[in-house]
Parts: structure tokens; C-alpha cells; sequence
């Protein structure tokens, strides 16, 4: 049954709508992770609409950058009073939640206080600096920037240096050349007024390596930059218009304090650690998004006929456009589910860190590092085919792509460049390689067992069992992967230990190395993902939704497995028969997807104003619409634009004269 069904919808909807085989309620609560969530996000939507201060005046597509970030503001300033009446604020999802509703993909102007330049100080200070500035933070009495990156350096390397002075038991902080600036940190331009400045620490001359500091770079209260600190905004983007993202010089600035070593050394990674794990389930969000703006616009655009004569058909009919758009919806599902297992872990993980166990680390650190390079990753690509498939629609504003696409393109980057984190998997699975080669063959024992990597150490089956049976095998499936990921771990395990004989150097052979590396890399994650989806599919009670989950599960996996046909095949692994058995069952999921698409995409209970997106619209009352907001543009508000004659008015006019003479 879908919930949607409102009698006044487009006709073509509702018809959809009616066709639904199972429950889009029970949908969204797996989706969300139970009923109660479901109903706390729509009561927490119903909040926002029905407090119009917390809208936008015109649709932010038709807004300035300088509209942009004072609508944003003004919007933070009362933000907080109906933050604490919407929502729990000790549950983050609906915090997330309401944030998402209120600033849309842009984000909250002081997100980066939220999500790691106060958790750096909540997780990394010690008692006497807590009660100095947790509850003036939590207030946001300041509101701290997460400075790390520098114009041109990598972060082992960075160049700003915290130098600390015996005589005044001062650290003095400093950006020794022009690549060391601080480049790119969230609302540092203009919005905050302190920074957790990461920096080189020296002491008597010896170099601790990069260690976060609290430093006021405005002044509390005329918010002037402080002596010694150049800082502002480094200009427009393709996306996050609405943050500042800024650069920052530091002339011998004095913030004072005491070293404490932490527990291991990487945990003043631990900030980028928690915005990793925030950002696969995200993923999952925006292209379960995308998927919904353009299947519910395939489902009420008509074009061309598939039977002649028979009429023109919804172009989510074509074969094409659901091999384009249904596969998206399966991966975001599946971004959705890990991001949402991992992020569980990663918490769990950083309450250890605090009572001095790092044992897990590693294994966070590596899995929240391939989550993100792959979803962010997958998510690019698949947002841009959810806009491919609604034509030159797709590429008006009034879409939703643009904003959302642009936005997306920053995913890939942030918190580490893809490959670079890909590159920090494959440093993980090479030690377990160099287990299962060496130490386990010598009697030693393996590293602690753990359900993400233990396959490797397994014997698979040396033969794809994929079939052609009509109840598909999802552990054949998943053994694939296995294989793969095994097998590419191993190889370029071996190949690395090749050069290093032959005389290269360490980091020579892993340069020669680096793009196999993250071939198995990616083919430890898909397994990771793969095995997920499968084990939250396996607890679902209840036939009509297990059906429809299952459908999206054979979709999910035999598309991977299509993916990584070259890598399955090249060694006989894979026969040319078991691919054919493995498109078909793509070609089967896609026909038993199609009549319940549009209930799938009912069931994530996005709201309109999530979407942002006339195409999208839940009543489907798309083109109306469309020439409404192309109304509404702000150049439409004159008949003559008031610089025509001054211009193409007098061209033309001259030109007129001209062939008059
Ligand atoms: C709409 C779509 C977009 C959504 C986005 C929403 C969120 C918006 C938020 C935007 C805010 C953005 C903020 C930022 O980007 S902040 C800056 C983030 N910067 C980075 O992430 C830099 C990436 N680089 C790194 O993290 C490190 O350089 C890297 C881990 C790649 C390498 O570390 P290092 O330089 O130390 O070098 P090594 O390779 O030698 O590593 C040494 C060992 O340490 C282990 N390690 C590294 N990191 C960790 C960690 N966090 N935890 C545990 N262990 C770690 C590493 O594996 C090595 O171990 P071994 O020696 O044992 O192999
Ligand atoms: C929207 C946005 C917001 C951001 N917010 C913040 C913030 O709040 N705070 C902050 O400190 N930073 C922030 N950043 C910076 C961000 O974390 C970095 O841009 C990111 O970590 C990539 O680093 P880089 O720009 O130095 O790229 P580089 O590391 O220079 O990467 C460029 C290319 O070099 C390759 N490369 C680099 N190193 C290696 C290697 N070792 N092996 C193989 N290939 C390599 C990469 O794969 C990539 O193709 C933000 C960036 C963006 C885009």
C-alpha cells in the first residue's frame, strides 16, 4: 500500500502509486531505521513548515552569494530557538534532519563548529580546557573553524609551525611561507571567530608532528580580525555557496596552553574520522534523492511509443532509462545502510579511543576511508545520469541538479581525495596480505578476527557458482567479490614484494603499485557494501517488503558483479555463460523494479522541500510548475531589462538604420 496516493495528483502518479505489492510505511522505516523515526522526521517536517521565518524568501537558485549567505544567517540566528522545540537535541539524525530542511545542501553557516571544530575540542582537550570551553561551545558563544589543509602542502608535511616558548610558557603560532596558509576551511572567511588550527609542534627544537590549537582569530566582540591574523573568504565555488570558506595567515600568534601527548598518535586524525562516517550514509541520502527527482519525472513524461500505435508511453518504460536510474536507487540504499552501520561503529570506536583502547582504530580508519572514496565516488556518477534522464529539464535549475550536483562534486575531496584514501585501504589490506603470504604459513597467529576482513584469510571457492537459478544465490554472489578482492589484494601484495627485490625502494614499488592498490582497495569495499546490504535484507520480516528489498538486492549485486567482469573473467574465475546468467538478472530485477519504482521512492518520504525540485514534485503537477518558476525569475520582473536599450536595443536600432541608408 502507498501512503501517498492523494486524489488530486498527476494521474499518471496516482495510477503508480496504486500499483504498489507492499507497504511504503514499512519501507521508510527500514530505510530510516524504524517507525518511530519515520514518524519523528515527519512531525520534525511539519514543524518546519509550518514556521515560515525558518524559508527561504525566493528560491536560493534565483539568490546572490552575498543573498545566499545573509538569508543563511538570518536564518542561524533564530535557528537554535526552534531547533530545541523540533527536535531531541541529543539525537543527531533529526538534528542532521532539521538542518537539512531548514539551509537544504548548502548547510548550516556554522556547520563546521557542529561537525569539527567543537567535536575536535570535545574529543581532544583535557579536563582543565573542557571546562574552559565545552558549554561556551555547546552555547556557541564562539564558533570554531576546523583549519588544516594549507595552500599547498600535505598534512604530514604541514608547514604551520607551533613553536613553544619556555620563557613565557606561550606556543606561537606561525605561517612561515605562502603555501602555508590555511586554504579552504568551512566558515573561516567571514562566519568564525576562532580556529582549531592544525601545526607542526616544536619543542626545545624537536618536532612532534601536526597537533590541533585553539586560536581566536577575531575578536570576541567587533569580530575585527586579531593582530597578527589575515584572514577572509577565498570566493565562489561550484557548490557550498553559502560557506566560507576561507584562508588564514598566522603572524607569530600567541595562543597559550600545554602539551599533553594524546593516546596514539593519530588521534588528532579523530575529527576527520567522525565527518567520514557522516559522509557515506549522506551519499546514500542525496542520490536516493536524485533517484527520486528523476524516476517520478519519468513516470509522468511521456515520449515516443514502444508498442506503434499503442500511445506514448512514461519514459520509465524504456529499458534504457531504468538501467540508467534504477541502479542508482539500489547503490543509494546501499550508501544508506553501511554509512548507517559505520557510523555506529565509528562512535562506538571513539568512546573506546576515550578510555585509552585504540585496538579498533585501524580497522575504523580503514573502512570509514574506502566508505567515503567509493560512495562519494559512485554518488557523482549516478547523480549525473538521475539528470541525463530528465533531459534539458534536467539542466534548469528547477530541477534540483544543479544545486545538488555541484554540491555533490565536493564529496570526492573533502576529507581526503578519494585515491589518497583509497591508497590508506590498501596500506590495511597489504598487512593482512603479508599475513595470510607469511606470518599465518610460519604458525603465527592473525591479526584479532573481524567480520570486514576475515574472507581474506578464508579458502573460496576456486569456481564462480553464479547460475542460472530462478530464486538467485546471493552467497554465490557475494563470494565473487570475495575472490576478487582476495585475489587483487594478493597481487599487488606480490608484485609490491617483486620490485622491493628487484631493488626499489618501499615507496618506489607502491608508487608502481598505487593504481592495483586501489583496484583492490575498491573491491574490498564493494564486498564490505555487498555484505551489508545482504545482512540487513536477511533481517527483514514480513513477505511484501522483503520482496520488493530483494528485488533491489539482486539489482545491487549483479550490477556490481557486472562492474567487475574484467577483473572476474581475465583468470577463467568467471565463464562468458556466467555473465550472460549475470545481465539477465539485472534485465529481471529491472522489470520487477519498474511497476513499484515510484512507491520506492515514496517510501525514503522525502518532502518537497527536501527535493527542491519542480521535476520531482510529489502531486507530479510538473509542468504548471515549471512555467510558475520560470516566472518567478528575477530577470522576468521587467518586460524590457533596464540595460536593453543601452545596449542590444541600440545595436539593433543602428543596425536598422544602417540598411535603411
Ligand atoms: C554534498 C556532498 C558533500 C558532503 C560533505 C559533507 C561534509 C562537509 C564537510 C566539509 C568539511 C571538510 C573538511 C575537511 O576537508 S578537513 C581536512 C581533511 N583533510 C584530510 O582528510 C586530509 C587527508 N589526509 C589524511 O587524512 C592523511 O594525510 C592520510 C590519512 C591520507 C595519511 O596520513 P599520514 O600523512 O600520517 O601518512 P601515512 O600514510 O604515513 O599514515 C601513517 C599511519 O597512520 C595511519 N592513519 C592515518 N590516519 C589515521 C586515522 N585517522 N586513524 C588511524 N590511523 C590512521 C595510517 O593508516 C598509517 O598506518 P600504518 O603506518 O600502520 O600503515
Ligand atoms: C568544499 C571543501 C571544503 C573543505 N573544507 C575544509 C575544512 O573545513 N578544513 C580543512 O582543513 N580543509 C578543508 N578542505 C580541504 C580538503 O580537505 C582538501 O582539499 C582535501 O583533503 C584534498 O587535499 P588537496 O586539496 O591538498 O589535494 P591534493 O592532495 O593535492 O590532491 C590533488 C591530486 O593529487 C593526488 N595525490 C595527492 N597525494 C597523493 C598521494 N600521496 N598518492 C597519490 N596521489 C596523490 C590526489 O589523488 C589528487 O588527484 C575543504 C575542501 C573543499 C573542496
Amino acid at each position: 500500500m502507498n501512503h501517498q496516493i492523494k486524489k488530486d495528483d498527476n494521474p499518471d502518479l496516482i495510477e503508480e502509486r496504486s500499483k504498489a505489492t507492499f507497504d511504503t510505511d514499512a519501507f521508510g522505516a527500514f530505510i530510516w531505521g524504524g517507525y518511530n523515526n519515520l514518524k519523528r522526521r515527519r512531525e520534525i517536517a511539519r514543524y518546519y513548515e509550518d514556521h515560515k521565518e525558518l524559508h527561504d524568501t525566493v528560491p536560493i537558485a534565483f539568490m546572490t552569494r552575498e543573498e545566499k549567505l545573509e538569508n543563511a544567517y538570518r536564518k542561524a540566528s533564530i535557528f537554535e530557538n526552534h531547533i530545541k522545540k523540533a527536535c531531541d537535541v541529543n539525537n543527531p539524525e533529526e538534528v542532521r534532519y532539521f538542518n537539512w530542511l531548514v539551509y537544504h545542501i548548502d548547510g548550516h553557516p556554522t556547520s563546521v563548529h557542529s561537525i569539527m571544530g567543537f567535536p575536535t575540542i570535545i574529543n581532544q582537550s583535557d579536563k582543565e580546557q573542557q571546562e574552559r570551553w565545552l558549554q561556551s561551545g555547546e552555547n556557541r558563544e564562539y564558533l570554531a573553524t576546523y583549519a588544516q589543509t594549507e595552500l599547498g602542502t600535505n598534512i604530514k608535511k604541514l608547514e604551520t609551525t607551533a613553536t613553544y616558548d619556555q620563557k613565557t610558557e606561550e606556543f606561537i603560532l606561525n605561517s612561515p611561507t605562502v603555501t602555508s596558509l590555511k586554504w579552504w576551511p568551512g566558515n573561516m572567511g567571514h562566519s568564525h571567530n576562532v580556529a582549531i588550527v592544525m601545526a607542526q609542534l616544536w619543542i626545545n627544537n624537536k618536532c612532534y608532528g601536526p597537533h590541533p590549537f585553539f586560536v581566536q582569530i577575531r575578536d570576541p566582540k567587533t569580530h575585527k580580525p586579531l593582530p597578527g591574523i589575515t584572514v577572509g573568504d577565498i570566493g565562489p565555488k561550484f557548490g557550498l555557496n553559502t560557506t566560507d570558506n576561507g584562508f588564514l595567515k598566522l603572524d607569530h600568534v600567541f595562543p597559550n596552553g600545554t602539551y599533553v601527548p594524546p593516546v596514539h598518535d593519530k588521534i588528532a586524525y579523530s575529527s576527520m574520522m567522525l565527518v567520514r562516517a557522516i559522509i557515506t550514509p549522506l551519499m546514500g541520502e542525496n542520490l536516493c534523492i536524485g533517484a527520486t527527482i528523476a524516476i517520478r519525472y519519468s513516470a509522468i513524461r511521456r515520449q515516443g511509443e514502444i508498442k506503434p500505435g499503442d500511445g506514448e508511453v512514461q519514459i520509465l518504460d524504456y529499458q534504457t532509462q531504468q538501467h540508467r536510474l534504477f541502479p542508482q536507487l539500489a547503490r543509494g540504499i546501499a550508501f544508506l545502510l553501511a554509512g548507517r552501520n559505520t557510523y555506529n561503529f565509528c562512535n562506538n570506536v571513539l568512546k573506546d579511543i576515550k578510555n585509552g583502547d585504540v585496538s579498533l582504530l585501524a580497522d575504523l580508519h580503514a573502512i570509514l576511508c574506502g566508505l567515503k572514496a567509493i560512495s562519494s565516488y559512485q554518488a557523482e556518477l549516478g547523480l549525473e545520469q538521475c539528470r541525463m534522464a530528465c533531459g534539458g529539464h534536467g539542466y534548469s535549475a528547477a530541477s534540483g541538479f544543479p544545486l545538488l550536483n555541484s554540491n555533490q562534486f565536493n564529496g570526492v575531496t573533502v576529507e581526503g581525495d578519494n585515491l589518497v584514501l583509497l591508497l590508506q585501504v590498501a596500506r590495511y589490506l597489504m598487512k593482512r596480505a603479508k599475513e595470510i603470504r607469511y606470518e599465518i604459513r610460519y604458525g603465527q597467529q592473525p591479526s584479532k578476527p573481524n567480520e570486514i576482513y576475515d574472507y581474506l584469510f578464508d579458502d573460496a571457492p576456486k569456481k564462480c557458482l553464479i547460475d542460472q537459478a530462478y530464486v538467485p544465490n546471493y552467497k554465490n554472489v557475494l563470494e565473487s567479490f570475495e575472490y576478487l578482492s582476495k585475489k587483487l589484494t594478493l597481487q599487488a601484495y606480490d608484485k609490491l614484494e617483486q620490485l622491493k627485490q628487484r631493488g626499489r625502494t618501499s615507496e618506489v614499488a607502491w608508487n608502481e603499485c598505487s593504481v592495483e592498490l586501489c583496484k583492490a582497495a575498491r573491491a574490498h569495499i564493494r564486498t564490505f557494501l555487498a555484505r551489508t546490504f545482504i545482512n540487513e535484507v536477511n533481517q527483514v520480516n514480513g513477505l511484501p517488503l522483503l520482496t520488493v528489498l530483494k528485488d533491489l538486492l539482486q539489482l545491487y549485486l549483479f550490477y556490481e558483479v557486472k562492474e567487475c567482469m574484467a577483473g572476474l573473467m581475465e583468470d577463467g574465475y568467471m565463464l562468458g555463460q556466467q555473465l550472460h546468467y549475470v545481465k539477465k538478472n539485472i534485465y529481471e530485477a529491472l522489470s520487477k523494479i519498474r511497476p513499484n519504482a515510484v512507491s520506492i521512492v515514496d517510501s525514503f518520504d522525502f518532502t518537497d522541500r527536501e527535493l527542491n525540485s519542480v521535476l520531482g514534485r510529489r502531486d507530479g503537477h510538473v509542468y504548471e510548475n515549471l512555467l510558475k518558476w520560470a516566472q518567478a525569475s528575477p530577470l522576468n520582473k521587467h518586460d524590457v531589462l533596464p540595460f536593453h536599450h543601452k545596449y542590444l536595443g541600440r545595436m539593433m536600432e543602428e543596425a536598422r538604420q544602417k540598411s535603411r541608408l
